[in-house]
């Protein structure tokens, strides 16, 4: 099936990985991708990277949706401009979905500080897909295959781009009851985990420590947990795990190293650091971002626009190529990109 690849922010990464990722595809391989992009972007960054004698695939074999540069852009000096152009490559991508030309979108990193600077008020990728695809009920999920083990990392978190301090206001049953649902129906849907094990952090120190250190847990926690076992015999649900020690287990099963800590199919992380901080220092170039909910596959690289190093020929286009192959399963594994009961409604 065929997937549309965005380039990200013009003054990013998104260029670089994209032309190094897809040097690592045969070209008879390269006609299931349209690049949502702009072809000079990608004629000059091929130009200074084989300059350098990197392995690139040369634009020319790829079919691009051209979207002409509004302004000169030099990597690494981003601007409302560059801000503006990441979100026509999205828009497009996500039209393209959305008619069935593609089965997903795989989308190179954006700066959300430009697209609000460019005028779009949204936090991140995941809002503009919830919007245009009709419903807000959708969850970002972090997976890492390891590349020692295969075993899976797979993350998702309950509150994504908003300040810590408003976290406990928005950590609801509600909300945690809607993404143990998507959760659970990715795992059985896309991972074939008929009996999944899920893992709920906690959010305070030590869960709380009986309440002693915030109230959350013994307040709607606990009794939220016990309601969701109930709800879903057939998935062991535990929790709330102490944030502190709930993801050992998970470097254990990343490295391949024994351990007494337990491994879970999946964790319930319930705000965007606690979840990443593992997810990034278990599996930076491994793992990537995917949205679930959506009636179609859209999957990301777990890092940014790297502006730091833009330019330089140093990015690593591994999270992107993981992005790749996870759209290419996940369209696969998924008979229209998630079950109806959770991602039609509304769209
Ligand atoms: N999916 C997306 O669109 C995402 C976008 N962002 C956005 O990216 C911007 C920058 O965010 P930061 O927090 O600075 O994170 P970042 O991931 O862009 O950079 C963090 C560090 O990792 C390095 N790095 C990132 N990707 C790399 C790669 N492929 N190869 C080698 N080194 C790499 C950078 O040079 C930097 O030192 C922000 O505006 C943020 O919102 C961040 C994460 C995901
Ligand atoms: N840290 C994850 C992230 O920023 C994802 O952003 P987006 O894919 O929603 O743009």
């Amino acid at each position: 099936m065929a997937l549309a690849i965005t380039l990200g922010d013009p003054a990013g990464i998104g260029a670089e990985i994209v032309l190094k990722a897809l040097a690592h595809f045969p070209p008879e391989a390269l006609g299931q991708f349209f690049i949502s992009g702009s072809r000079s972007l990608l004629e000059d960054t091929y130009g200074w990277l084989s300059q350098r004698g990197q392995a690139v695939v040369h634009p020319a074999l790829l079919q691009v949706w051209d979207h002409p540069l509004i302004s000169n852009v030099r990597p690494g000096y981003p601007s409302s401009a560059t801000g503006a152009m990441s979100f026509a490559y999205l828009e497009t991508a996500i039209a393209a979905a959305k008619t069935g030309t593609v089965a997903g979108i795989v989308t190179a990193p954006i700066s959300k500080a430009l697209w609000h600077a460019a005028g779009y008020d949204y936090s991140g990728q995941t809002e503009v897909l919830a919007c245009h695809t009709g419903g807000s009920e959708v969850g970002m999920l972090f997976l890492g295959r390891s590349p020692q083990t295969h075993w899976v990392l797979t993350t998702l978190l309950a509150t994504t781009h908003i300040p810590l301090s408003q976290v406990p206001h928005h950590l609801t049953p509600a909300l945690l009851t809607q993404k143990l649902e998507l959760l659970v129906s990715f795992l059985q849907h896309h991972r074939g985990l008929a009996q999944p094990r899920i893992a709920v952090a906690g959010l305070n120190p030590h869960s709380g420590e009986q309440g002693h250190l915030g109230r959350e847990e013994v307040d709607w926690l606990i009794p939220w947990l016990t309601r969701a076992q109930q709800q879903y015999p057939h998935v062991e649900i535990v929790g709330p795990v102490p944030p502190d020690t709930l993801w050992i287990g998970a470097a254990h099963a990343w490295w391949g190293t024994p351990s007494q800590h337990p491994s879970y199919d999946a964790y319930l992380a319930l705000y965007h650091d606690q979840g990443l901080i593992p997810v990034k220092m278990l599996a930076f170039h491994d793992a990537v971002n995917t949205t679930i909910g959506l009636p179609f596959i859209r999957t990301s690289p777990d890092h940014g626009t790297a502006f730091d190093i833009a330019g330089q020929g140093i990015a690593d286009p591994r999270s992107l190529l993981a992005a790749i192959h996870w759209a290419q399963e996940l369209t696969t594994t998924g008979k229209i990109g998630f079950p109806a009961h959770t991602c039609l409604r509304g769209v």
